[in-house]
């Protein structure tokens, strides 16, 4: 059964443990040391590696039968791949080149099998679409002064103060808080019933 499995979430964002605890899973926290450096111009690329490379860290050190999730969430717009802002001006930025229009988030998700001998591996990388209303220059100064924005990728949180301007969204909302956990759970599933058959 799913809430048999012992899960290893390799991330230090409480949002992804909160979504998970949502669906009545308790991961233990061990979040990876790798430093985040983005080797692609392709945003589903990028999370993809991202997230296998902070699983695979901490994948080392677990026993079998454990599952370890990484994840990564960028957003994608006008042509760049947006991280987290090193500086509130940055986080201005960010939101300027976004307002009034849509942009694209994309959380990538590694799940690793650790088993007696050999590790099994499954990445995929999930989209929302996400439509921001037109903010004036004092709105966005306001909003990117505060500390929401400085430790999520894209400079907001569409679960906090910057939903004021959300337009709408296609696709997972869970995906742009930083898991998509109704997928991630499905992948869980599979991961069970294979081991069931094994
Ligand atoms: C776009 C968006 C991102 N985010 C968050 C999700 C992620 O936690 C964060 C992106 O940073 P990540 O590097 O994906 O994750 P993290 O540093 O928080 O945690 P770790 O590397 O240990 O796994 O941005 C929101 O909370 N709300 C939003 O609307």
């Amino acid at each position: 059964m799913i809430s048999d499995i012992k899960i290893v979430l390799a991330s230090a964002s409480p949002r992804r443990k909160e979504l998970l605890n949502q669906v009545g899973l308790n991961p233990v926290i061990e979040p990876s040391g790798i430093e985040e450096i983005i080797t692609t111009t392709i945003p589903e690329e990028a999370v993809i590696e991202l997230s296998r490379q902070k699983a695979e860290d901490v994948a080392k050190n677990q026993l079998p039968g454990t599952v370890v999730i990484g994840a990564d969430t960028v957003v994608a717009a006008e042509g760049k791949i947006l991280g987290k802002p090193k500086t509130h001006e940055e986080a201005f930025e960010m939101i300027d080149s976004f307002q009034g229009k849509t942009h694209n988030v994309f959380t990538g998700v590694t799940l690793i099998l650790c088993g007696e001998n050999k590790m099994t591996v499954r990445s995929f990388a999930e989209q929302t679409d996400v439509h921001v209303y037109p903010m004036t220059q004092e709105e966005i100064r306001s909003y990117a002064e505060e500390d929401e924005p400085m430790d999520k990728a894209g400079a907001y949180g569409i679960q906090g103060r910057f939903a004021a301007f959300i337009k709408g969204i296609d696709g997972d909302y869970s995906n742009v808080v930083g898991l998509p956990v109704g997928r991630v759970y499905q992948e869980l599933k599979k991961i069970c019933e294979q081991e069931e058959k094994a």
